[in-house]
């Protein structure tokens, strides 16, 4: 007995007062660490939301993207939640009844209220860019495009977002904001990487739009594009051509075919067997054709398939003007192209149409490729109908046309080679949003691609909550040896006998 009280009068852990100061010094530190952790915590649960409409010359779609509420100025965290596709025909068609064009959003805009939590509606931004057949209805009609755009802006007012504005997109920036979305879902403007071109086919129009390091936009500066991301400059090279989307350009091949108004026309282009009559005033019906009709037609045409790829490529060829060019180089019509740089995406109808054709794979040598379709497109119609029974009719008559468009205008229009065409990737989503024009336009409006390189914390999270807790314990161990010169001094005393 004596011995056990002489050792705890000879520990100071045994006196009251140091075991107080121990108990606040551990608890201190364990709030300092806690504190110090949560306090800089990335919170994850709180989002912002925009919504953007792409009213295309065939359909129109919704999209909603989503961001951390506390982030706005970060990179590459911006993504796509949800999409909603509109019933029916793009907007461009409801010409003879605007109203319906207001109408045909209200469904995909009463998904949108569902999916956005009700406490951010009013701060969701929501706007309507509208391509290729408006910016046709607009050249032909102006005032049934106005037409159009009241009833489509009515429409959107009725919601609870925040709207902002409908308006057609420039050729320019459709080019340049798909290529943003491609880059920006890429992560290649954050990290200053090399960019990849964006190749987008609509029903209407089709742009081209890449990075090349012989282009600094002085020849053909209506071509260029001038971005400062992250820190980094860019000189985009960008053309639209109106009309070369795949319905418009379809419409073109058929116009050459019938320009002398015969009954009947053999299409190389169709699949033998088909055999659909149309109305020479439907086909005309577009001011990509409108001045070619022919004088006093038959009403209608017998349009007959012939399935040969070979014969279909000289038709497809001579919609495009391959031999004016006043630049040093061009792709066709006369327009400037500077030489083909890098990777390329390759979306929209690109994708729908190579992927219904099992031609997505750009590995596959050009020569193979071309032999696939010169078999798809010798196929009969029956045959096609029979082993596709659930693909919408008009996609399926087309895509042997389609297929043949795509390489046509990807070899003798922009001028890949058999080397360069495995530069192409068809893609539809990226990370799960889908490649387009959308994103980059609201990225754009939102201003939420900084010019400047952001500044970016000292230390990650990890790193940080490290430090803060090695810290923490090298106080803990200092506070201990501090204990040692009092514990020495205890262990010295004269002993009680
Ligand atoms: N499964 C699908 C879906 C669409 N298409 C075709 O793809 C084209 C539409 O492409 P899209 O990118 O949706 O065009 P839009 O945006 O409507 O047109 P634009 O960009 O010219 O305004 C149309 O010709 C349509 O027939 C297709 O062949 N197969
Ligand atoms: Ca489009």
């Amino acid at each position: 007995m004596p011995a056990q009280r002489e050792m705890k009068e000879k520990n100071p852990w045994h006196m009251p007062v140091t075991i107080i100061i121990s108990v606040i010094g551990v608890i201190a530190i364990v709030a300092l660490v806690t504190v110090a952790v949560l306090q800089n915590k990335p919170l994850h649960q709180k989002y912002k939301y925009g919504i953007v409409l792409d009213a295309g010359s065939s359909h129109t779609a919704l999209y909603i993207y989503q961001w951390p509420a506390e982030k706005d100025n970060n990179t590459g965290r911006v993504e796509q939640t949800h999409s909603c596709k509109v019933k029916g025909k793009g907007i461009s068609s409801y010409a003879a009844d605007p109203w319906g064009a207001g109408e045909s959003l209200t469904v995909c805009m009463q998904e949108a209220k569902q999916q956005v939590p009700v406490k951010r509606h009013h701060e969701t931004p929501l706007y309507l860019g509208a391509t290729a057949g408006m910016r046709l209805l607009n050249m032909e009609n102006s005032s049934a495009s106005d037409k159009v755009f009241e009833a489509v802006e009515q429409a959107l007012q009725r919601f609870p977002f925040s709207y902002q504005g409908a308006r057609i997109l420039s050729g320019q920036e459709e080019g340049a904001f798909g290529w943003v979305t491609v880059n920006y879902l890429d992560d290649r403007l954050e990290q200053g990487l090399e960019t990849t071109g964006a190749l987008d086919l609509g029903g209407a129009s089709t742009q081209i739009s890449f990075v090349s390091d012989k282009y600094d936009g002085s020849e053909s500066p209506s071509n260029s594009v001038t971005f400062r991301l992250y820190g980094n400059d860019y000189n985009l090279y960008t053309h639209s051509f109106l009309c070369y989307g795949k319905d418009q350009a379809l419409r073109m091949a058929l116009a050459y075919q019938t320009q002398l108004g015969p009954r009947t026309i053999s299409d190389p282009c169709f699949h033998q067997g088909y055999n659909v009559s149309k109305e020479y005033s439907e086909l005309y019906n577009s001011p990509c054709v409108s001045d070619r009709k022919p004088n006093g037609p038959p009403v209608t045409f017998n349009h007959q398939g012939m399935g040969n790829f070979q014969q279909c490529q000289e038709v497809v060829k001579r919609i495009f003007n391959l031999t004016s060019c006043k630049y040093s180089q061009c792709s066709f019509n006369g327009v400037f192209q500077p030489l083909l740089q890098g990777p390329f995406g390759a979306f929209s109808a690109y994708y729908f149409v190579m992927n219904f054709l099992n031609l997505t794979d750009t590995s596959t040598p050009l020569e193979t490729v071309k032999d696939k379709l010169t078999q798809y497109c010798a196929t009969s119609w029956a045959q096609i109908r029979l082993e596709h029974p659930n693909v919408k009719t008009k996609y399926l008559a087309e895509y042997c046309f389609s297929g043949t468009y795509i390489l046509t205008l990807l070899t003798e229009g922009y001028n890949f080679t058999s080397e360069s065409y495995s530069n192409i990737n068809f893609i539809k989503k990226i990370k799960g949003s889908d490649a387009g024009w959308t994103l980059g336009y609201m990225l754009n409006l939102t201003n939420m691609i900084p010019a400047e390189a952001p500044d970016s914390p000292l230390l990650p999270h990890t790193g940080y909550v490290s430090i803060v807790t090695v810290m923490a314990l090298l106080l803990f161990l200092l506070f201990i040896l501090s204990l040692r010169p009092l514990w020495l001094r205890c262990s010295k005393r004269p002993q009680i006998v």
